[in-house]
């Protein structure tokens, strides 16, 4: 791991971490101490085994490194992330698919859980495991208004696990959520600001990552332990329920997914995708 200090555009000084052939790139304002994630795996931010748990680690250590809060976004051109990597589960290896799953639950706990604010920018397109992601920080601003976002996991012809479902609850509420998981609903900017899956709309990036900063400098003035506190109690029930139910959640999901019907119907999904 490199680091290296750059100049931002605000002229204070950014501690960018990167990796050779990194699929993250992490820089901190050392003046604000808050971090821009940006996720970086052409072509479409498709998140595997190996991405989140470079995700996961990347999380890890700005817990470990005291940041003020963070930013979560995408460096491809219109795509925030394209959900989970489809692959990882269509004519799995068993073995593999548990590792993805487990990773998967972790990186959304780590998300979830964070001891520090974060918000999502959200630019481009963000279906389904990436509307998740979004869904578990605690502001979203989009770049609108080309992108959707949305849980369309029915469309897939499978099911959102129940701690996907209960982050949207979380979010828009009991009504709005089970209209949006059973239609498998993708929304427009415009849509997503209406029933509140995102917080602000924004013509651009630019814009979208000052209003970011703007969100998380208010926790300057807000103590750490009241934030966190707040944020663990308001968050247990979905949190607790997917730490009591890791092995019955990944055992399900690992069965499910291998099974003929569902195999199928992810079949027909991918076709229509290459087409
Ligand atoms: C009772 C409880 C039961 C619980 C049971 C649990 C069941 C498990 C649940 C599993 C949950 C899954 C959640 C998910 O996240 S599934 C993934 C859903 N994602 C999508 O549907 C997105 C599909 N992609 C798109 O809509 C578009 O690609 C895009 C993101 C809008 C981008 O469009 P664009 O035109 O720019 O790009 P292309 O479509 O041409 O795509 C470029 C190449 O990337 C491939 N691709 C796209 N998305 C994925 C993906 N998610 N995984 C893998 N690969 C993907 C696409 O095929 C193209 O490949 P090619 O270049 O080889 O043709």
């Amino acid at each position: 791991m490199l680091r290296r200090l750059i100049l931002s555009r605000n002229n204070t000084f950014i501690n960018c971490r990167y990796a050779s052939q990194s699929m993250v790139q992490t820089t901190v304002d050392e003046k604000s101490g808050i971090a821009t994630v940006t996720m970086n795996k052409s072509p479409v931010n498709s998140l595997n085994l190996e991405f989140l748990d470079e995700i996961k680690t990347e999380l890890n250590k700005l817990e470990k490194d005291k940041v003020k809060g963070m930013m979560l976004t995408s460096g491809l051109q219109k795509i925030f992330s394209a959900g989970l990597d489809i692959t990882e589960f269509y004519n799995p290896n068993p073995d593999r698919l548990s590792k993805f799953w487990s990773t998967l639950q972790d990186t959304w706990l780590t998300l979830y859980k964070t001891p520090f604010p974060t918000a999502a920018i959200i630019n481009g397109h963000s279906p389904a495991g990436g509307c998740l992601f979004a869904m578990s920080c605690d502001y979203r601003i989009m770049v609108g208004p080309k992108y959707t976002i949305g849980l369309n996991e029915t469309k897939l012809g499978i099911v959102a696990p129940k701690w996907f479902i209960d982050t949207m609850v979380a979010v828009i509420g009991q009504r709005k959520a089970e209209i949006s998981l059973t239609t498998g609903k993708m929304y427009t900017t415009d849509e997503a600001l209406h029933i509140g899956l995102i917080d602000e709309s924004v013509p651009d990036v630019n814009t979208a990552l000052t209003q970011g900063n703007l969100f998380l400098n208010n926790f300057q003035r807000i103590s750490p332990w009241a934030y966190k506190m707040t944020k663990d109690i308001t968050r247990q029930s979905t949190v607790q329920w997917l730490i009591d139910n890791k092995q019955k959640d990944l055992d399900f999901v690992v069965t499910y997914l291998q099974s003929a019907e569902v195999q199928k119907s992810l079949g027909l999904y991918l076709q229509s995708l290459k087409k």
